[in-house]
Formats: structure tokens, C-alpha cells, sequence
């Protein structure tokens, strides 16, 4: 008898904190605060988009090129991401891998990031810069759910693989990648403070030329 388990859902999940993570944390946590004061556009879409909390995503969406601090972390996880796109086994030679956008999310108490995915991307992910105790872990829902249709409820004792929701808490220095169509949310949670994360998309081309 032979049971095969295929076509796998990856999440990557590495501290990068170097030695430096403190510093570079709270000058993150300094840049993302004073982005959500003075982008007045990206505060508008957040009430109408993120209601309670500040992103620049609907604003400040290119924020490793226009940032050397978002740059230096850019670099940081660039290694990350191409060691990820090898374990999904793509095929990168001779095309260029790059990240494409970023973002900064500042998240106090009780603020919802609906269930979402990222389109038109290829690998997306998040580094956490403050995660306040308590703090909402990022929840991943399983990509076959809507072929799910006829199956009986999982046992409670499944192991997680196979459960239809999978939360993972991440604390600060934490980067977290998995591939841009698996659709994911940040619950509500009670907490003090303010969650910060910092989130991005990597994209594919063929070189130039080629
Ligand atoms: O903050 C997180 O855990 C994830 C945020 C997210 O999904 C996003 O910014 O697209
Ligand atoms: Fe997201």
C-alpha cells in the first residue's frame, strides 16, 4: 500500500535577526510610525481599507527602493527568498528574481486584515518588527478548500497539515514567505501596543535580452 502526499503548500519561516535586530527594529519601528503620521493618502485608504490601523499599501508600495533603511532589509531577505523559490523547485536560471513591493503595516489593538492574496506576484511574505504579547499570529487557509465541497469535518486530533486554517505566531525578527496566491488574514486580537510588520512581494522576468 502507498499513500503519496502531492502538491505541497511551503511556508518558510526563519528568524533573521542578526546581531543588529534590536537597532534595526526600531529604526524600522520609527520609520513605519512616522509614515503612518505623514502619508496623508496612505491614512486615507487605510480608513476606508484597514480600518483602525495605518498600511502604506495603497500608497507607499515601493518602499525598499525608496527607503535605504527598507533597502538594507530588502537585501536581507532577498537570500531568503531565493533559497525558498529552490525549494518549490522553480526554475530561475537565466531570469531575474527581485522584489517588486513593499509595505508597512502598524496595527494597534483589534484591527482586521481581511482574508487576502497577492495578485499578479509570485513569492510574498512579512518581517515582523513589533509583535506585541498576544498579538495576532498570520492565519493561512488551506488553497483547496473550495474543492472541498462533500468531506466530512477533519477529526480534532488531525495534525495540522491537514486542517483547513493554520495560524503561525511570528514574534519580532521573524520573516515569514509563502507563495503570493495562498490566501491569508491577521485576525483581531487584544494586545497593548502596536503590531508592526513590514510586507513585500517578489516577482519573476525572463533577462533582457533572452
Ligand atoms: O502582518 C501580517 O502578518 C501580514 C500582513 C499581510 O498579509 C499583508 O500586508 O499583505
Ligand atoms: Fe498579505
Amino acid at each position: 500500500m502507498a499513500i503519496h502526499a502531492l502538491f505541497p503548500t511551503l511556508i518558510y519561516r526563519e528568524s533573521i535577526a542578526g546581531p543588529d535586530q534590536r537597532r534595526l527594529n526600531q529604526d524600522l519601528a520609527d520609520e513605519c510610525r512616522s509614515l503612518a503620521v505623514s502619508d496623508a493618502a496612505g491614512r486615507r485608504w487605510s480608513a476606508k481599507h484597514y480600518l483602525g490601523g495605518y498600511t502604506s499599501y495603497g500608497s507607499l508600495d515601493r518602499l525598499h527602493l525608496f527607503s535605504s533603511l527598507f533597502s538594507r532589509l530588502r537585501r536581507r531577505i532577498d537570500p531568503h527568498a531565493k533559497a525558498f523559490a529552490r525549494s518549490l523547485h522553480y526554475d530561475l536560471a537565466g531570469r531575474s528574481f527581485a522584489m517588486t513591493d513593499c509595505w508597512a503595516n502598524v496595527m494597534p489593538a483589534g484591527v482586521v486584515h481581511s482574508l487576502h492574496l497577492h495578485p499578479t506576484s509570485f513569492i510574498s511574505g512579512t518581517y515582523y518588527v513589533e509583535v506585541p504579547k498576544g498579538a495576532g499570529a498570520l492565519k493561512f487557509e488551506d488553497p483547496r478548500l473550495g474543492l472541498h465541497m462533500a468531506t466530512p469535518p477533519r477529526r480534532a486530533d488531525a495534525p495540522k497539515s491537514f486542517h483547513s486554517f493554520v495560524s503561525l505566531p511570528a514574534k519580532a525578527g521573524d520573516l515569514l514567505l509563502f507563495e503570493s496566491w495562498l490566501r491569508h488574514e491577521v485576525p483581531p486580537a487584544r494586545f497593548s501596543g502596536e503590531r508592526i510588520s513590514i510586507s513585500f512581494n517578489y516577482g519573476w522576468a525572463t533577462k533582457a535580452g533572452r
